[in-house]
C-alpha cells in the first residue's frame, strides 16, 4: 500500500474557549477519496481547514508529501495551497463579475498561464463537467447545479494533488447533488488526486473509499468495504 500523501496527526484547535478539535487524525493517499462525517459542530470543517493549511492547529502536525505544513511560513503555505490543492465549497466561491469560463481559467492565470491557453484548458474542463454551454454566462445567471459543476472544474483545472470539498452538494437537490458527486469523484480518480470530502450526508459519503467520523473534535477511521 502506498504511503499517505497528506497526514494530520493529533490535531488540536480551539476558538477562544471552544475546543473544536481535540486530537483529531486524518490521512489520505493519492487516488483515494476520504469522507469526513459527523454531527453538526463536531469539528469537520476545522479539520479540513487545518489539513489544508488554511488554519494552523494549536498543536499536532500536518504533513504533505513528507513536508511539515505546520512548520512553513504563511507565504510558503499559501503558495503550496495554490499549486498543490484544489477547493470546492458549498456557496459563494465563484467570482460574480467574471464569466464561468473566466472563473475556471482564473487559477491558471494566477499561476502565469497565458490568457488563450488558460481559456482553452478551462473550456475543456467545463466540457468534461458537462457545462460548456454556460461558459459565457456569469455565475448569477446559472443554476445551482451548474454553478457547482463550474466550481468543480475550477478546483480541478490546475491538476491539484489534493482536493478538499466542504459540503460540495449541500445547496443542491438530490438529483443534482448525485450528478456533481459522480463527476467530481470520477474526475478526481482519473487525475489521481487525493480527496478529502466533508459531508453529513451518507449518500454523498457513499462515493468515498473510506470514512473518518468526527465526534466532539476526535476522529475515528472506518474502512469501507467496496
Ligand atoms: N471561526 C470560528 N470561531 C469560533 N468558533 C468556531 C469557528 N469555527 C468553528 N467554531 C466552533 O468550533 C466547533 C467545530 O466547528 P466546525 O465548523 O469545525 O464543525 P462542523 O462539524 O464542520 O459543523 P457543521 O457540520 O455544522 O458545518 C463548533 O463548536 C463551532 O461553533
Amino acid at each position: 500500500m502506498t504511503a499517505p500523501l497528506l497526514v494530520a496527526a493529533d490535531v488540536r484547535r480551539s476558538f477562544g474557549a471552544t475546543p473544536a478539535l481535540d486530537g483529531a487524525n486524518l490521512s489520505v493517499r493519492a487516488g483515494e477519496v476520504v469522507a469526513v462525517m459527523g454531527p453538526s459542530g463536531s469539528g469537520k470543517s476545522t479539520l479540513l481547514h487545518c489539513a489544508a493549511g488554511i488554519l494552523l492547529p494549536d498543536s499536532g502536525r500536518v504533513t504533505y508529501d513528507g513536508a511539515e505544513l505546520t512548520a512553513l511560513s504563511d507565504a510558503r503555505r499559501s503558495a503550496l495551497r495554490r499549486s498543490e490543492f484544489g477547493f470546492v465549497f458549498q456557496f459563494g466561491q465563484l467570482v460574480p463579475e467574471l464569466t464561468c469560463l473566466e472563473n475556471v481559467a482564473l487559477p491558471l492565470r494566477l499561476a502565469g498561464t497565458r490568457r488563450r491557453d488558460a481559456a482553452r484548458t478551462a473550456l475543456e474542463w467545463l466540457a468534461r463537467l458537462g457545462t460548456a454551454d454556460v461558459a459565457g454566462k456569469r455565475p448569477g445567471d446559472v443554476s445551482g447545479g451548474q454553478g457547482q459543476r463550474v466550481a468543480v472544474a475550477r478546483a480541478l483545472v490546475t491538476g491539484p494533488r489534493v482536493l478538499f470539498a466542504d459540503e460540495p452538494t449541500g445547496a443542491l437537490d438530490s438529483y443534482h447533488g448525485e450528478q456533481v458527486m459522480r463527476l467530481f469523484t470520477e474526475s478526481a480518480r482519473d487525475s489521481g488526486a487525493a480527496v478529502v470530502l466533508v459531508t453529513h450526508e451518507p449518500r454523498v459519503a457513499a462515493y468515498a473509499d473510506r470514512e473518518v467520523v468526527v465526534r466532539d473534535g476526535r476522529s475515528v477511521d472506518l474502512e469501507r468495504a467496496r
